[in-house]
């Protein structure tokens, strides 16, 4: 039973990654991005710790985008007019997206940089 519940949980679970992979380029984006941090860590030969720290953060990454995707939806569906709340609430939405790709950003070249110099 508890087996069964746990299935269904990751049948919706995938359900929500196949539809933010179908309708969101910008996760696509990330998605070739981790791809493209994944081969680069191979190549450049990553210790434990390093994967453990470009994982976590393609994690924060795709986690934030879903989120945000996610409010994104809840305001789409509740249909409010222009309104400055709706605005507020996506654009703080887009923030943390935002804040999620810079720590990324930063994470990154403080792992390649001195790899490759
Ligand atoms: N109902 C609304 N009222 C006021 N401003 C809004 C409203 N809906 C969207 N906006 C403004 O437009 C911006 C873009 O919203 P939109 O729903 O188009 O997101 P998006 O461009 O699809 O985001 P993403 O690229 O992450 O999918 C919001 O951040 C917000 O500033």
């Amino acid at each position: 039973m508890a087996d069964k519940k746990k299935s269904i949980g990751f049948t919706y679970a995938f359900s929500g990654l196949k539809e933010v992979f179908k309708s969101e380029r910008n996760f696509r984006f990330h998605i070739i991005s981790a791809i493209l941090v994944i081969i680069a860590g191979f190549l450049l030969g990553f210790g434990l710790i390093e994967w453990m720290i470009a994982i976590t953060v393609i994690g924060l990454v795709m986690t934030a985008e879903i989120l945000n995707t996610a409010i994104e939806e809840i305001i789409n569906y509740l249909r409010p007019e222009i309104h400055p709340a709706a605005k507020k609430i996506k654009d703080l939405a887009a923030a943390g997206v935002f804040i999620a790709a810079v720590t990324a950003f930063v994470v990154g070249l403080l792992l390649f940089l001195p790899k490759l110099f």
